[in-house]
This record gives C-alpha cells, sequence and structure tokens, in this order.
C-alpha cells in the first residue's frame, strides 16, 4: 500500500490469484516447447533430402522465434497485480497550493490529417482540468508550422474564457466541448448549454471555414497582436523551413475568464525547421520542453524504456473513468502503416546496443528486460506467422505430409502447444474486461499484423539498416470519413485503397481455401492416405480460412468503398499462382512422402 503521512492511500494494489497457475503453467509449457525445438534440431541433422532439410529448418526457425515470444510474455504472468486508485484522497493529503505546476504538451503536424479542430477541443479540455487553474500550462507544438492551427487555437482562447467558468460552474466532467455537446443534455441548464452550444458551433465553423479555403481570411484578423502574429508567415515560410514562432495566447497571470478568474498559460509554439538539419519527428518537437531521446520512430518506448532502465519508478494506473482518450484509425490501411512505423521504431531499439535483451536486463533485471523485449521484437512473429500461413497450405497442395499423424503421441504436443497459447491468450483478455468475440478480432488482427505491417517493418528496417533505404515518420490521419465510420462501427473491415500492405494477405487467403478445399478432395479421394496425415495441415488451412472470412467478403461479395480493389486482387491471385508453381517445382518428387 502506497501512503504517505496522513495514513490515506493513494493507491493500494494485491497480487492476482493467477500468480501460482501462471508459474506452473510457464514451467509445463516451457517443456513442451524444448522438447519440439530439440526434435526439430534432430530432425535436421538427420535430414536425407534438401527438401526436408529446408522444411525443417524453417519450422526450427519459426518456433524458436515463438518459444522467445512465449518467454518475454511469461515476464508479465510471473507477478501480476490489480491496482486501485483513490484520486479523492489526494485533497486531503496535499494541501493544493503545494500541487506541483502542470506542464501539458499537444503536438500537431498537420492541420489536413489532425483536424485543427480536434487540437482545439484537446486544449480545451486540459484548460479546464480540475487543477489549480495557475498552475497548468498548455504548450500546443505544430510540426506543420501552420497559420490554420495558429487560427484555431486563437480561436480556442477566446472561446475558453467562456467555458472554463461553465465547467467550473456546473461541475461538467466531459470537458470537450464536443464530447460534451455530442450528447443530449435535457437538464435545468438546457438555456447555458444552448448560448454556449452556439458559441462553440460558430467558432467551428470559422475554423472550418480557414481550413477549406487553406489561409486566413484578412476579415478574421482584427486585433493588432493578431496581425503582427500572423505576419511570420512570409513567402519564404514552408512547413520544412521556417523560424520559431513562439505565440503566448493566454497568460495565467494576466488573463482572466468572464467570471474574473484567472486563466491558464496556453502558448502555440513552431520550432525552427530547416531542410539541412533533422527535426527528430515527434521526439524533436517534445524536446522544446521534457529530454525525450532520438534515435528511434517510437519515442514513447524508447524514452520511457531508457528512463526505467536509469531507475525511475512508474506504476500503472487504470481508473475506472479513463483519464485520457485517444484517437485511433479506422481502415486497415492507417492502422497496417502505423503499426508498420512502429515495427521500424521498435526495431531500432531492439537491435541497438540499448537492446532490452542485453541493456535493459542487466539494467533492470530480467523480467523487466523481457517486458521491454516483448515490445521490442514484436515485428518478428511476422516470420512464423508467414511460415504457418504458407508452408503447412503450399505442402498440402503437393501431397506433402509435414506433421505428425494425429496417432503419433508428437501429435499431442503440437495440440498442447496451440490450446495452450490460445487459451492464455483468451483468458488474459477476458480477464482484463474483454469480450471472446473482441479477442477473436485481436487474434485476427495479430494475423494480418504479421502478414503485413511487421513484414514490411521488418524489411524497411533491414533496408535502413543495411544502409540501402531510409525512412520517414508517415503520420497517422485522424481524419473520420463518416461512411468508414459507420462501417467501422458495425464491425466491417475497411480495406478500400490498393497498396501492397494487402498483397502478402490476400495471398495467404487465397492459397489457405485453395489447400483446404484441396485437402478435401485428397481425402475423398483417399489418394494419399487419409486425413491422418493431413489432419494437421488441414487444420491450420482450415483456421486460416476462418480467420480470412472478412477479406473473402471483402474481395467477392463487397460493393461499398471499403471492398479490396480489383487492381490488389488479380496481383494477389497472380503472385498465389506463381508460389505454387514454385512449390510444385521444389516439391514434385517429394510428393506423397512424410517430413516430420
Ligand atoms: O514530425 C512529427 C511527427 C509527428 N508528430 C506528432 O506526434 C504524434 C504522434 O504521431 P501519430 O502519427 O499520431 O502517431 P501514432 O502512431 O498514432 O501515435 C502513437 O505512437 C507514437 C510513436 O510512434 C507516439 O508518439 C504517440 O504518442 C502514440 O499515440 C502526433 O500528435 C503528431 O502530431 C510531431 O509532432 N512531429
Amino acid at each position: 500500500m502506497s501512503s504517505n503521512t496522513h495514513g490515506l492511500p493513494l493507491h493500494t494494489h494485491k497480487p492476482s490469484r493467477r500468480t501460482t497457475a501462471n508459474r506452473i503453467f510457464a514451467v509445463l509449457y516451457g517443456c513442451a516447447t524444448l522438447a519440439l525445438l530439440s526434435h526439430h534440431a534432430l530432425s535436421l541433422l538427420n535430414s536425407t533430402t534438401l527438401t526436408s532439410f529446408f522444411i525443417t529448418l524453417t519450422f526450427l526457425i519459426s518456433d524458436s522465434i515463438l518459444a522467445f515470444m512465449f518467454a518475454t510474455t511469461q515476464s508479465f504472468h510471473m507477478r501480476p497485480i490489480y491496482r486501485k486508485e483513490f484520486p479523492e484522497n489526494l485533497i486531503r493529503v496535499v494541501e493544493e497550493s503545494e500541487f506541483p505546476a502542470l506542464d501539458v504538451f499537444i503536438s500537431t503536424a498537420d492541420p489536413y490529417k489532425e483536424p485543427p479542430m480536434n487540437v482545439v477541443n484537446t486544449a480545451l479540455s486540459v484548460m479546464a482540468y480540475d487543477y489549480p487553474i495557475q498552475k497548468v500550462s498548455v504548450y500546443v507544438s505544430d510540426d506543420g508550422g501552420s497559420s490554420l492551427t495558429l487560427f484555431a487555437l486563437m480561436e480556442a482562447a477566446k472561446f475558453a474564457r467562456h467555458w472554463l467558468p461553465f465547467c467550473r460552474n456546473n461541475n461538467i466532467v466531459d470537458c470537450s466541448p464536443e464530447a460534451y455537446f455530442a450528447i443530449d443534455r435535457d437538464s435545468h441548464l438546457s438555456d447555458q448549454v444552448e448560448n454556449i452550444k452556439v458559441m462553440y458551433k460558430r467558432m467551428e465553423v470559422r475554423v472550418k471555414n480557414v481550413i477549406e479555403r487553406g489561409k486566413v481570411a484578412q476579415e478574421y484578423i482584427t486585433r493588432e497582436e493578431e496581425i503582427q502574429a500572423f505576419s511570420k508567415w512570409t513567402e519564404e515560410f514552408t512547413r520544412q523551413d521556417h523560424p520559431t514562432v513562439i505565440q503566448v495566447l493566454l497568460e495565467s497571470n494576466k488573463d482572466k475568464d468572464i467570471t474574473g478568474n484567472l486563466m491558464p498559460n496556453l502558448i502555440y509554439v513552431s520550432r525552427e525547421k530547416s531542410k539541412t538539419s533533422t527535426h527528430h519527428f515527434k521526439a524533436g518537437a517534445l524536446n522544446v520542453l521534457i529530454g525525450v531521446r532520438y534515435g528511434s520512430l517510437v519515442e514513447d518506448y524508447f524514452t520511457g524504456y531508457r528512463l526505467q532502465c536509469e531507475g525511475w519508478k512508474s506504476i500503472f494506473c487504470h481508473p475506472d473513468r479513463a483519464a485520457f482518450y485517444g484517437d485511433i484509425p479506422i481502415n486497415l490501411v492507417e492502422v497496417l502503416n502505423q503499426n508498420k512505423r512502429w515495427a521500424i521504431g521498435l526495431l531500432e531499439v531492439a537491435f541497438s546496443k540499448f537492446s532490452p535483451i542485453t541493456f535493459g536486463t542487466r539494467a533492470m533485471g530480467p523480467l523487466m528486460g523481457l517486458a521491454y523485449a516483448h515490445s521490442g521484437f514484436w515485428p518478428i512473429w511476422s516470420i512464423p506467422i508467414i511460415s504457418y500461413a504458407f508452408l503447412p497450405q503450399l505442402t498440402l497442395l503437393n501431397g506433402l505430409t509435414i506433421f505428425p499423424k494425429v496417432s503419433e503421441p508428437w501429435f499431442l504436443l503440437y495440440v498442447y502447444l496451440f490450446l495452450g497459447a490460445y487459451i492464455q491468450d483468451l483468458l488474459d483478455f477476458v480477464l482484463a474486461g474483454g469480450t471472446f468475440y473482441r479477442w477473436w478480432n485481436d487474434q485476427r488482427m495479430w494475423i494480418i499484423r504479421g502478414l503485413s505491417s511487421y513484414l514490411f517493418g521488418l524489411i524497411e528496417f533491414l533496408l535502413k539498416y543495411s544502409g540501402i533505404s531510409t525512412h520517414g515518420f508517415n503520420l497517422t490521419s485522424k481524419v473520420l470519413d463518416e461512411d468508414q465510420r459507420k462501417r467501422y462501427e458495425q464491425g466491417t473491415m475497411e480495406f478500400g485503397v490498393s497498396s501492397p500492405l494487402f498483397v502478402p494477405l490476400t495471398m495467404a487467403a487465397i492459397v489457405n481455401l485453395a489447400a483446404f478445399a484441396w485437402g478435401h478432395v485428397e481425402v475423398f479421394r483417399g489418394t494419399n492416405n487419409n486425413l491422418e496425415g493431413l489432419f494437421v495441415q488441414m487444420f491450420i488451412a482450415g483456421f486460416g480460412v476462418v480467420n480470412c472470412i472478412p477479406i473473402y467478403e471483402a474481395i467477392i461479395f463487397r460493393s461499398d468503398g471499403g471492398k479490396i480493389p480489383r487492381k490488389t486482387s488479380v496481383v494477389a491471385t497472380f503472385l498465389a499462382f506463381l508460389l505454387y508453381l514454385a512449390a510444385h517445382v521444389t516439391l514434385r518428387n517429394s510428393a506423397a512422402k512424410s517430413v516430420f
């Protein structure tokens, strides 16, 4: 329990009752994994043909990676705890005057991918925090260097004079105007709500108008300090090359709201940019204030990890009411591009001199090191996922048995390893508050990522590592398309655009379906001796087919804007056929034999 001189806790924790079961399972599963790996190693040494050598080698590598990732996952299972927070005790423990000053940093980088009204809402909700107002400073960092974003923030500063007292006097909890007005408020505040809503909507119209026109119209710039601020956007001013712009929009010791109360600080900052010096993306933007580490596209992971290595102690709070809400992309190509960037950034840390496996375990101990390694090595999941998405299926299509028969003891080992991993994952998910349906989609997304963003991230990282290419920060779009949102709410996957990221997963969908269908033909014809030998391969192909149902729908049945474009389906079908031909030529002499 973390208590203080007043004896009142701010948070407590208790260990999970699953701890012992988790530890026993880790030992049993670890032994089973070692048995499988040693079987692969022996088979490799005893392999008699080149085909069996390469197939066994592929499984040895893939299963070693699965075993490594399983080992890293155990760090989360060794000592799980439940924490409870008591924010209501804060005021009894510390005098309000002793609360520390609070700097909140909001970053934005492109007014067309990150709509300025979202930034305005974020800034307003932070300014209206239930916290001593003069201690709050909000910094908006604009890496887009956009006069449109500055205009939106100027509007926010004016609206805040009404919004902050409204929130304070009416104990409003949803302090983001967008979130507050999204719900119908049938209360005694109706008139007040109506007035402030009209004010908000007018501001929204002005901001959206400016964004649509792409410039701040003269009629909107009236005050001398506004003219001065916008004069910095000269002809030479571009988003990649411009001087620093700092604009104090509200000053806590001077500006007052409409009820005469002081306001928090609100400061717009667009740091200097030059085409000749690297600006380190968000990490560089953050360094306008906190001390963030450079060298990875996932600055949050890298900085948090390095601070932990240096002895920083943090705790994970998960209160019932979320402290923050974030934006997530709702169409697949945005998700996969975002995940690809994370994959590259994580590998930049995993294979650096600060690798969690070496540096991390030395600095923080094996459990913390492994926990960070779990994220750092995230993209290497793609290797086993790709192997299991294609190899059992291509061999099945060519009549080659590569797994033990149902009657052999090794078959039970496979069953144990598969069910053990999946059931533990499902339990973790459900005990953390998820549903079976969400878990199913989550594991489906894991497979999809393995066949796209992890794979492309791994390749791009290797290209960068070998000096062949570089990569930048591809900003995630936060713009919401109404049709896409509707499909997202119905649980329909959004493909829509033609992207190389969709090709391997469409190929996998085709190859799995073909193998599953062909396996049935083989079993019914009795050609390849039976279901016994082909069962594991058919099960994997069938599991692939069930996971790929949204892909078949998106290729064949859908006509909305979110379907898979014809170009992607044609390219993927052609490549899947080439892959089959290559496998056929390689495996034809091994047909009707067993490799396991
Ligand atoms: O040159 C840049 C690029 C990005 N950003 C800002 O960085 C943030 C993160 O970019 P975004 O494209 O939204 O990345 P996401 O992947 O969606 O964000 C997650 O992953 C990032 C690491 O890749 C973390 O920085 C974020 O906190 C985390 O929410 C955004 O606010 C951007 O405006 C900048 O300030 N300057």
